[in-house]
């Protein structure tokens, strides 16, 4: 069995997070996590970009929490297992962003 999932350190924090602000992720006020809205030219990109990140989730088996209406994507990215932020949702950001200019 793997180790336990870590939330990030406050040393990996201060290198990753200011990263994630400058490709648009904030963080949640009140919870551990990270928050990006995504807007696409109409529902067919937007299931698309989803289906590219569903598929990937799936083999990370890390999970985001989003919201869809026609063509916004909105996600919160926390791991519930450490019940915050690890090295998995900065991943899983890293391979979102890229997603969504396919
Ligand atoms: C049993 C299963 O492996 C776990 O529940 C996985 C699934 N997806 C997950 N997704 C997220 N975001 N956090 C988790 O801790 C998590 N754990």
């Amino acid at each position: 069995m793997a180790g336990k999932i870590q939330t990030l350190t406050m040393e990996e924090r201060e290198h990753l997070l200011p990263m994630m602000r400058n490709a648009q992720w904030v963080e949640v006020v009140g919870r551990d996590a990270i928050y990006k809205e995504f807007l696409f030219k109409d529902f067919n990109q937007a299931f698309g970009f989803m289906s590219r990140v569903a598929l990937q989730a799936e083999k990370m088996d890390h999970h985001p929490e989003w919201f869809n209406v026609y063509n916004k994507v909105q996600i919160t990215l926390s791991t519930h297992e450490c019940g915050g932020l690890s090295q998995r949702d900065i991943t899983l950001a890293t391979f979102i962003d890229q997603a969504s200019v396919l």
